[in-house]
């Protein structure tokens, strides 16, 4: 485990992580921004945020300018890339497969399988490479987990809660792809990563899941109403799941704005002080 980059930032320390991964089999990079509190010796929430195509672990840490609500809330943030990468990792010529496109599954079909398991890498190593790079800091946590991403990101934070009950006390999404077996980004992803049949789909689908789901986590989705990828995004498909089941959502359109970082970085306070809130009230 090695520490490529450190800066100060907002009474922190914004810092990237390389690290042997044993879940893809290749070296894997990830943000961590450990606000002042952590840095003073307080036991902090750790939050994920998962980004979307094409990115790496640097687009959040450079665009998003969550670190000064991180130091406000007393919230240590990671931030992993968003596949495995390197030349021996399989890969496809188009933005929105392979490499910078892990869509936060465990891919099942040849030639992915080996390396594209995104879904193992964030929720089971991860926190354990987080414990330990926080531990040789002498940096502690409170044991309390939320997650959030954007697009594929918010695809990746809906399902892996949804999935993984406990896991986490906190959710939200920015433009989410909520229903990816009805739209071409996932219907295409989930053909080459999980197989033709679509049962498989289902499973990491968040209109999908909501009806069968173990604990009603609130959802709070953020939606650029000028958003050029809506056709891919549809939230509405998810708030009527929501209300079916009584799950409690929260969905927020925004006049004006479109799918980039210029959107999220708008919201992102708001989004910050909804899981510092459900973080500190899981205590
Ligand atoms: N038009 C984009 C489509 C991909 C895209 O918009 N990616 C979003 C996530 S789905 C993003 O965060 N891009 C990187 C950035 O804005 O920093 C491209 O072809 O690169």
């Amino acid at each position: 485990m090695e520490r490529t980059e450190h800066h100060a930032s907002f009474g922190g320390r914004q810092e990237v992580w390389q690290h042997a991964s044993r879940s893809t089999g290749t070296p894997m990079k990830l943000g961590v921004y450990l606000p002042p509190a952590a840095l003073k010796g307080e036991a902090c929430p750790v939050l994920y945020w998962l980004s979307g195509l094409t990115c790496t672990e640097q687009n959040f840490i450079t665009k998003a300018g969550a670190q000064q609500f991180a130091a406000e809330h007393g919230l240590i943030l990671i931030a992993p890339d968003t596949s495995p990468r390197g030349d021996d990792v399989p890969n496809d010529p188009a933005y929105d497969l392979g490499q910078g496109a892990g869509f936060y599954v465990n891919a099942t079909q040849a030639p992915w399988a080996t390396n594209f398991r995104m879904e193992e890498y964030v929720v089971h190593e991860l926190p354990e490479v987080v414990a330990a790079l926080l531990q040789q800091q002498g940096v502690k946590t409170s044991g309390r987990q939320g997650i959030f991403g954007h697009s594929m990101g918010g695809h990746g934070a809906l399902t892996l809660a949804l999935r993984h009950p406990g896991a986490y006390q906190s959710v939200s999404a920015f433009a989410p792809i909520v229903a990816p077996s009805a739209v071409p980004w996932g219907q295409k992803v989930f053909t080459a990563y999980l197989g033709e049949d679509r049962t498989q789909w289902l499973a990491h689908d968040t209109v999908a899941l909501i009806p069968g789901a173990k604990e009603r986590l609130p959802i709070l989705v953020d939606q650029g109403a000028d958003d050029e990828f809506l056709s891919q995004l549809q939230p509405e498909l998810l708030k009527a799941a929501c209300e079916q089941v009584g799950h409690p959502f929260t969905l927020n359109m925004r006049p004006g704005y479109d799918h980039s970082y210029y959107f999220i970085a708008s919201f992102m306070g708001e989004h910050m002080a909804h899981h510092a809130a459900a973080l500190k009230a899981a205590g």
